[in-house]
């Protein structure tokens, strides 16, 4: 194997690659518009010859018409993952000798696959394929790849990284010796881009396990801030999409999300991998599609606002004990105890129809243990289906059915808000169950009462999603788990930080979670991509008990700025707006404990520049730019520089404040800026401050 040794042969043979790609978009170019003239002609021939055309002829130009546009949706397509390749066509090459070859060939990989449509050489790898794996998973020396035919044993003699952009190539990085740490470097210290992007060309060895894990029925990440959780669930989808070609589309794919800001910082990732998007869903809007005629209730967003703003023990105690796996078993059991208790059977005598009381019991209990609506539901139907009338013949349809609604009325009460009222009754803590106003949950009641329901009535389970990611898992609670098992049968990926908890009253640690999905698979990455070693080192003072590890990346130590009064807080602040619109840094983030907070500061700073943008819960585009926020908005997002207002001892000062500090402190990548008045907040480390 002797293919482009040098760095001049290298530039070579990628401009030759260039123009071979070239020439393929300009035959897919040909082939696009012959298509695009065939379908025209072919419309306009039925059109002209309508009249003429028997049903058979006019059904077989549809047919035909229809496999001309899908021919061209495909090269389409094509053309356009073409177009995205011709700009960097590669960035790794793995030259690979199987055993008992005397030679291998020189693998080169890229975003997408590449061959000429009259050769069966495959000229680029798809960084999916299975020969791609080992340019993540190995160096030079012994590797193995798993084939459709099963384990390939070999040897990596070469192991190359390129950085091509737009057609030249900037650099190209022998890495035979230690894996691509070099390259991993300067992609970290690039400033941020509009929106997420990809990491194909660095994905590192304990995230590829991840990405391509095709065997976990759920599988649990737990990920320190910026550990590439996100970048590895949206990889991880991408490969799924390819390996299961024939039988997953994205359409099948699901994700939780928290926010739809958030959904928009990530929507550029697939399509950017060559897949579309994949839906996405909140979990309150989840909630809301089980209990839309039954109330409504405070959004998950609300119950963190009112957390933070003031201490409320009887909140607190309300929430945390709806937040535990016991708490889901207790609900079980209450469920099971109305199923069998709750039904009082008695004789009945409709249209001269006797049924005895005995018989309609011996009945509902045969129906087995199924959730109470379909339980009664079967009794009913067994009961009409086999009554008599005096004569012993059939019953008229009329009177089976005034016997279902009796024997459904047999039911103490199917009224759903009133069953869960009885629970906090069953327990013996009525105190345990407020309503926000009228017909209004607190936030904490929303999923024991979908929970509930779901008990009760059964479950119209999403069989159209085959996959199913779980963003922020931390902020979720056992009986919300317990909610998604049942409405999603299908795989799972479950991702978070529990560091990062907005609520730490409701948080879930993995071993909650794994409660609820016992035999899920668990990963931890405790490597932290995101920001300097400064920041890192910085954020851990805060929240000593987070294992996080920073990658060797320098930057400047974070800053703290002191003042006197709020004034001098504020001009501070736009001190620090100023260095960032006079960096290279492309996204700052001030990051606020509350939203409140964040609404104030805005105002205050909203002269300063014409385009600082605030990000509610009410915002669905992240910008590029200046943004004001709050740390529950800001969670899952990252800024070239951040800033965080307000430090002082009387705003960060609880296990909440900490957590939310933590979670501010984690956005930044290259710069963190804190500024207070008064006391600073104990979470603060002793480091100098100006
Ligand atoms: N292998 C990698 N190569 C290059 N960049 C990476 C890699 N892994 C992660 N990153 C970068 O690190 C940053 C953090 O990634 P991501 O947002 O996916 O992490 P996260 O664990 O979901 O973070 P958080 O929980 O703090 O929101 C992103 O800028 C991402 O591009």
């Amino acid at each position: 194997m002797t293919v482009n040794q040098t760095e001049a042969e290298e530039r070579t043979y990628l401009s030759t690659m260039v123009s071979r790609l070239q020439k393929a978009i300009e035959r897919l170019e040909n082939q696009i518009s012959t298509t695009r003239h065939e379908v025209i002609e072919a419309k306009k021939y039925v059109w002209d010859h309508v009249a003429g055309l028997d049903p058979a002829e006019r059904a077989a130009n549809r047919v035909d018409i229809s496999l001309a546009i899908d021919h061209g949706e495909k090269a389409v397509d094509k053309q356009r993952k073409l177009r995205k390749l011709v700009e960097a066509p590669y960035f790794g090459r793995v030259d690979f000798i199987p055993e008992g070859h005397a030679k291998g060939d020189a693998y080169y990989i890229g975003v997408h696959a590449f061959n000429e449509e009259d050769s069966q050489e495959n000229l680029i790898y798809d960084w999916r394929s299975p020969v791609a794996s080992m340019f993540y998973d190995y160096n030079a020396g012994r590797a193995d790849y798993s084939a459709p035919a099963g384990l390939v044993e070999g040897e990596i003699s070469l192991k190359r990284q390129f950085k091509i952009k737009g057609q030249i190539m900037e650099y190209m990085i022998e890495s035979s010796m230690n894996i691509n740490d070099e390259v991993l470097q300067k992609e970290l210290s690039q400033t941020s881009d509009e929106k997420m992007k990809n990491i194909v060309a660095t994905i590192q060895k304990e995230q590829n396990v991840i990405i391509r894990n095709e065997h976990s029925h759920e599988l649990i990440i737990q990920g320190v801030a910026g550990s590439g959780k996100t970048s590895v669930a949206l990889h991880r989808v991408a490969f799924l999409l390819y390996r299961f070609k024939g039988t997953l589309t994205s359409q099948n794919i699901l994700i939780i999300s928290p926010n739809k800001v958030f959904s928009d910082y990530i929507s550029n990732v697939l399509p950017e991998l060559g897949e579309e998007t994949i839906l996405q869903i909140g979990i309150e809007e989840l909630a809301e599609r089980q209990l839309k005629n039954v109330c409504k209730f405070q959004t998950f967003n609300e119950q963190v606002a009112e957390l933070a703003d003031s201490r409320n023990e009887a909140l607190i105690e309300r929430i945390r004990y709806k937040a535990s796996m016991d708490f889901v078993h207790e609900l079980e059991c209450f469920a099971a105890h109305i199923r069998d208790n709750d039904f009082i059977p008695a004789d009945l005598i409709i249209d001269n129809v006797r049924i005895a009381k005995a018989d309609i019991l011996s009945a509902y209990k045969a129906a087995g243990n199924m959730p109470i609506k379909q339980k009664l539901e079967k009794t009913a139907l067994v009961i009409s289906g086999t009554a008599r009338d005096e004569d012993g013949g059939r019953i008229k349809p009329a009177a089976a059915n005034k016997i279902k609604t009796a024997v459904k009325r047999m039911f103490r009460s199917l009224n759903l808000l009133a069953i869960y009222k009885d629970f906090y009754h069953f327990i013996g803590q009525p105190e345990l169950f407020k309503l926000k106003k009228a017909r209004m949950l607190e936030f904490s009641d929303v999923f024991p009462l979908v929970y509930l329901q779901i008990l009760v009535e059964g479950v119209n389970s999403f069989d159209a999603v085959k996959h199913l990611l779980v963003d922020e898992m931390q902020d979720y609670t056992p009986v919300q788990y317990a909610v998604i098992s049942r409405l999603f049968t299908c795989k799972k990926t479950i991702l978070g930080d529990s560091s990062q908890s907005v609520n730490p009253y409701s948080s879930s640690s993995i071993t909650e979670i794994q409660k609820v999905f016992p035999e899920a698979d668990t990963v931890e990455l405790l490597k932290s991509y995101r920001s300097t070693i400064e920041i890192i080192n910085f954020a851990r003072q805060i929240n000593p008990n987070s294992r996080i590890v920073p990658i060797e990346r320098h930057g400047l130590l974070p800053q703290i700025k002191k003042s006197e009064s709020w004034a001098g807080e504020l001009t501070d602040v736009k001190h620090a707006i100023m260095e960032f619109l006079n960096s290279d840094h492309r996204s700052l983030g001030i990051v606020c404990k509350t939203m409140a907070q964040a609404e104030q500061i805005y105002k205050e700073i909203a002269d300063t520049h014409q385009d600082i943008h605030l990000l509610h819960f009410s915002s669905d585009q992240f910008h590029e730019g200046i943004m004001v926020t709050s740390c529950h908005m800001a969670k899952g997002l990252e800024f070239d520089h951040v800033i965080v207002p307000l430090v002082d001892g009387s705003n960060y000062k609880t296990d909440m404040d900490r957590s939310l500090l933590y979670i501010a402190c984690t956005r930044a990548m290259h710069a963190l800026t804190l500024t207070f008045h008064g006391e600073k907040s104990p979470f603060i480390p002793n480091t100098s401050i100006d």
